[in-house]
């Protein structure tokens, strides 16, 4: 099961960068044994800066075929650490890919967030988009070692 983070924006050397190679190695490591992964990020640019549409064009074009789509959003869906590795362990299953969305600036376009099969939310507050590719890729290990039960999730 491929999981495809398509996020909006270069991130550069820093600790972001650093945090998320770590937990998304982390990931890919643990998680070849439950059918979990391999994760990674796909990177878009709107050199230009023509907005939003345009960047939903190039996000478009970077979306594995017939991957579930799901977009980060602050108005989807707040659900609990165990609820989402249930989540990504359903859509394994069904042996389903699946591409997270991460917009940019402007957030992400409505036609693009109209057609998302499921939306999540971390919370009402918006948090700089970087932050989010950080939060996501925790999350993502997270899920994974809650599928293979460790006890990195204390409960
Ligand atoms: C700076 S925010 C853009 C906010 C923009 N006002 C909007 O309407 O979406 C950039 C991206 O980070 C993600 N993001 C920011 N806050 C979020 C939250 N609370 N929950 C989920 N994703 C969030 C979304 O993917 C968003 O498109």
């Amino acid at each position: 099961m491929k999981i495809t983070v398509v996020a909006v924006g270069r991130l550069r050397k820093s600790p972001e960068l650093s945090l998320i190679d770590d937990y998304l190695d982390r990931f890919n490591k643990a998680g070849r044994s439950f059918g979990l992964g391999p994760a990674q990020i796909i990177e878009v640019e709107d050199k230009k800066n023509l907005g939003m549409e345009a960047e939903a064009a190039l996000i478009e074009r970077a979306l594995p075929t017939g991957a579930v789509l799901v977009t980060l959003d602050e108005r989807g869906e707040v659900i609990s650490s165990p609820d989402f590795a249930q989540k990504l362990a359903g859509w394994r299953d069904g042996a389903r890919d699946v591409a997270f969305v991460i917009g940019g600036a402007d957030g992400i376009a409505p036609a693009l967030r109209a057609r998302a099969d499921y939306s999540i939310s971390f919370g009402k507050m918006v948090w700089p988009h970087m932050l989010v590719r950080v939060m996501l890729s925790e999350q993502i290990y997270r899920a994974g070692q809650i599928i293979a039960g460790t006890p990195y999730h204390r409960v």
